[in-house]
């Protein structure tokens, strides 16, 4: 581990006002498969603004999910730069990016990942617990439980996953992502094991609950109704990324 402390590591509140929350610069990730070079992520550049909802469309395997770990600091890039509030992810060793991730970014999944032995409460306790460790126990519980309520679940805080239908599941990850006030949300088609119905309700959560907090959130979605409901769109094709123009307004 190269592990070497330093003050860039927690930087939170760092960014300059107005500036944008995410910047990625000319992201570039390539692997060597068998030989061959494979271009997954080509010049991407991007900047989301606090509060700021950005969709990610764009055809299976063109990139969208290596956008997200690059901007998670989960992968790190061929070339190019990301800047989350205000601290270049890029110059981080692994335990700062892990602890960067810890304070700044929330990630909601697809698939819950929910712990399936844990109440509800108990899966979303314990994700502010690890954020922050010198919280005392009582106000970590009473901040997950208002989560839950937020995301409508104030009545279910001791019911386990199983017991849980997806969308409430989902509500379930949504609390956990974002009870820690992350700076960046980042969901990978956080609606795409729900229906149309239950998907939009979910959406329309975290949109509010980002406003709220004025968190940045980029969202990858296959549903293009989902999409026209964030403040930008943009589509990835073949690991390049172009911002989608706006449909004319209905007159
Ligand atoms: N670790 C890896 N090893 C090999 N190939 C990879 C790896 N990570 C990504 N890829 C390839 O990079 C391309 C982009 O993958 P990515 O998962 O980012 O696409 P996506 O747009 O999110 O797709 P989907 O919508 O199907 O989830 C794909 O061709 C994928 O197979």
């Amino acid at each position: 581990m190269d592990m070497q402390a330093s003050p860039s590591a927690t930087p939170a509140g760092s960014a300059a006002v107005g500036a944008p929350l995410v910047a990625a610069q000319d992201l570039c990730y390539s692997l060597e498969l068998s030989g061959e070079t494979l271009h997954i992520l080509r010049n991407v550049s991007l900047r989301v603004e606090p509060a700021e909802v950005v969709a990610v469309v764009g055809p299976s395997g063109s990139g969208k999910t290596s956008l997200l770990m690059q901007l998670a600091g989960l992968e790190r890039p061929t070339s190019g730069r990301v800047t989350v509030a205000g601290t270049e992810l890029t110059k981080l060793s692994e335990d700062q990016l892990a602890e960067f991730r810890r304070d700044n970014v929330g990630i909601i999944f697809q698939s819950f990942h929910l712990i399936p032995s844990l109440t509800a409460l108990d899966n979303v306790a314990l994700a502010l617990e690890i954020a922050s460790p010198q919280l005392p126990l009582a106000e970590v519980r009473n901040e997950a439980a208002a989560a839950l309520a937020a995301v409508g679940l104030g009545e279910r805080l001791t019911h386990r996953p199983s017991a849980m239908s997806g969308g409430e599941q989902q509500r379930v990850g949504i609390a956990r992502a974002l009870v820690t006030k992350p700076r960046l949300l980042l969901a990978d088609e956080p609606t795409g094991n729900l229906d149309q119905t239950t998907g939009l309700m979910v959406i329309e959560l975290i949109f509010e609950l980002a406003r709220r907090q004025d968190t940045a959130v980029v969202l990858i979605t296959h549903d293009p109704a989902l999409a026209k409901r964030a403040d930008r769109m943009v589509t990835m094709s073949k690991g390049v990324l172009s911002e989608t123009p706006a449909a004319p307004a209905v007159q």
